[in-house]
């Protein structure tokens, strides 16, 4: 689900604090409504352990983060780790890398530009909470203006791997296909089919739970909502369900609340869906609850190593069930910790919760030996967490007990370097080939800048997946560190400082592509609040001008543009496309991406004349950005990339 498709969450009654029903008696069980990584070494998956025998598994040692200033020289993949097995292998290594110059485009003679700003789409909505169009953008405005030099592309849905039109892009699979020039499966979607097909049931994954499912718990941690980013609720229910239907005696769910992909308050309708699955298999036998939670920018689900705490907030209420909040049953939770209607705290950040008994005691801890399943799909917020569960040696925060004999999985793998988690349910996605391979291989240099919140995008996502460079020789990523505050306080988030930095790497002359950032109209717009996410376009609008003259100054090429849209709508709306407001008259806010296409920009003073955008690949997407870039650069386009939206004028 998308911006665009809005849904009236009324605020409910606080609900009955009364003890949650005891899952032994049936009869009351009413539904309640840094440093360099070598991944090689990181390597060693966990064996399975066998029920009985729960001495250590000896899981991996805890290799540094990835990607984060770390050291070049040592931060290389070796190209073997980077593939599943041998048949992809040998295609990779056989794969002919080398570009041809490009029969009519000639190479600029100073660097090509690739300026990505987040979540910023272009919507047909065109009022005032549209904070896009409100804002004052005299550079975007004039970009606009220029002849054949601007279009839109498409950003959501199938256009960029995900199961259908209805589903919003989001930056994982927009800077994946940005990157790549290939519309792959994504995760979303490769969920559904393990799900439908039953392969999921299968895999050694899941016959890594199954040992835990007689005698231990069988833990779900992961985003309760339907938006289709991080996770879905529907794929929660179907390995619930299969679970249960398989054996598994008890379940134990850890919720964390959304109000970003889906409308704030949307959380008491998740819980409460959750709460009937649960029901309906504890009518079946199996002792089924939620045993804690928490909003996802608070607990579990931090991201590239900007806020470590989240991450042990979660281990405490999850594992050790230790929360500065105890309640008996999570809606009570949830609409407790969202506090009164007039001082409401968003879904997004409530505080940790533990649901615990009539006696006060957790009813959901992590123990030795019970089997943990991280529910989401996208990689980049779990990948702390999983660290945390899978690294014996985890020194980050003090866990204070690590469960022996754990057997942890991943809905999938979330870092196919790190082979991270070793054991997972279903197979990621297969992203080769991608554009930063050709660049090295070619021996052309690169310089990637954000901040902390989008740095992996640029990086980790645009390569495929891939943590660490491609290249260090060849390669500089900078990372400059992101505030740790609601974005709506400092809407200008670190746009001066990638700004600067980049101008920099321009003008060195050491770089032949630039790729930048800027995390604004999306960080921003996802806390709802309009004119702040006005204030951030325009800052973003200031930085694109300082940008693009630059490229200018040393005769360079560039391109601008999105990879989903976000700041373009900021208010939930009827079928219609009408406003909706709540009762007191005050519009809801929308948090999430929107179903936007994405403007595209191309130009600079190094930029022939003749150089213009085609007009028969209307359907154009993300995925056609990466030949346009080999085009730009004076190469032809790598065959398997989707085609190119350039050409030299006759
Ligand atoms: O913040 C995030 O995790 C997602 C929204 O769920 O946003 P983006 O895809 O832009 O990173
Ligand atoms: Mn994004
Ligand atoms: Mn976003």
């Amino acid at each position: 689900m998308g911006k665009g498709m809005g849904i009236i969450v009324s605020k409910k009654k606080k609900a009955d604090d009364t003890a949650a029903p005891s899952p032994k008696d049936k009869e009351e069980l009413a539904p309640v409504p840094k440093a360099a990584v070598e991944p090689a070494a990181a390597a060693a998956p966990a064996p399975p352990v066998e029920p009985a025998e729960l001495a250590a598994p000896a899981p991996p040692a805890e290799p540094a983060a990835p990607g984060a200033a770390a050291e070049p020289a040592t931060n290389s993949i070796p190209e073997a780790v980077a593939v599943k097995d041998g048949a992809l292998e040998s295609q990779k290594m056989s794969f002919d890398y080398k570009l041809q110059p490009h029969s009519t485009i000639p190479a600029p003679e100073g660097p090509l530009m690739v300026c990505i700003l987040d979540g910023f789409g272009e919507n047909e909505f065109k009022d005032e909470y549209n904070a896009v169009h409100v804002a004052t953008t005299p550079t975007i405005d004039a970009l606009r203006a220029v002849p054949k030099r601007f279009r839109t592309i498409k950003a959501h849905g199938t256009a960029v791997g995900l199961p259908s039109d209805a589903d919003m892009g989001n930056s994982e699979v927009g800077h994946n296909a940005l990157g790549s020039g290939q519309v792959v499966d994504q995760g979303a979607r490769l969920v559904d089919m393990a799900l439908e097909t039953g392969k999921m049931f299968e895999g050694d994954g899941w016959k890594l739970i199954s040992q835990a499912f007689s005698k231990h718990t069988v833990h779900f941690i992961g985003l309760l909502s339907d938006g289709g980013v991080h996770s879905r609720a529907d794929q929660l229910f179907g390995c619930l369900r299969g679970a249960a239907a398989r054996g598994a005696q008890r379940i134990r769910c850890h919720v964390l609340t959304d109000g970003r992909d889906v409308p704030d308050g949307s959380s008491v309708k998740y819980v409460e869906e959750l709460e009937a699955v649960l029901a309906e298999l504890r009518e079946k036998g199996c002792d089924a609850r939620i045993a804690s939670g928490g909003g996802r920018m608070k607990v579990t689900m931090d991201r590239y190593e900007a806020d470590w705490s989240m991450v042990k907030r979660g281990w405490d209420a999850h594992v050790l069930g230790k929360a500065p909040y105890t309640f008996t049953d999570a809606k009570t939770a949830v609409t407790t910790l969202r506090g009164p209607e007039d001082a409401t705290v968003s879904d997004q950040y409530l505080d940790a919760f533990v649901i615990v008994d009539e006696a006060g005691a957790p009813v959901g801890t992590i123990e030795d030996g019970d089997a943990v399943v991280l529910f989401n799909f996208r990689a980049d917020r779990m990948v702390e967490i999983s660290k945390a569960f899978e690294y014996q040696d985890f020194t980050t925060f003090d866990r204070e007990r690590y469960p022996v004999g754990l057997r942890f999985v991943g809905m999938m793998q979330y870092d196919g370097d790190l082979k991270l988690p070793a054991n997972y349910l279903v197979p990621p996605p297969e992203i080769l080939h991608v554009s930063g391979e050709f660049l090295v291989k070619n021996g052309i240099t690169t310089f990637a800048c954000s901040e902390t919140q989008k740095f992996g995008h640029v990086t980790f996502f645009w390569n495929g997946n891939r943590s660490g460079y491609l290249d260090a020789k060849l390669e500089q990523y900078l990372e400059i560190p992101s505030d740790k505050i609601e974005f709506n306080k400092a809407p200008d988030m670190k746009a001066r400082e990638i700004t600067a930095a980049s101008k920099e790497a321009i003008l060195s002359g050491k770089y032949k592509v630039i790729r930048v950032n800027f995390a604004n109209p999306d960080m921003v717009g996802h806390t709802g609040d309009l004119a702040a996410t006005i204030r951030a376009v325009e800052t973003v609008d200031a930085c694109v001008k300082e940008l693009l003259e630059t490229v200018d100054q040393v005769n360079g090429r560039w391109i601008v543009t999105a990879d989903h849209g976000n700041a373009d709508d900021m208010v939930q709306r009827d079928k219609k496309g009408k406003p909706m407001k709540a009762e007191d008259g005050k519009p809801l806010p929308l948090t999430s991406h929107t179903l936007a296409p994405v403007p595209f920009f191309i130009g600079g003073k190094g930029l022939p004349d003749g150089v213009v955008l085609r007009d028969d690949v209307p359907d154009a997407g993300l995925a056609n950005v990466a030949s346009t870039t080999f085009n730009l650069l004076g190469y032809e386009a790598p065959g398997i990339y989707k085609p190119t939206m350039v050409q030299m004028a006759a």
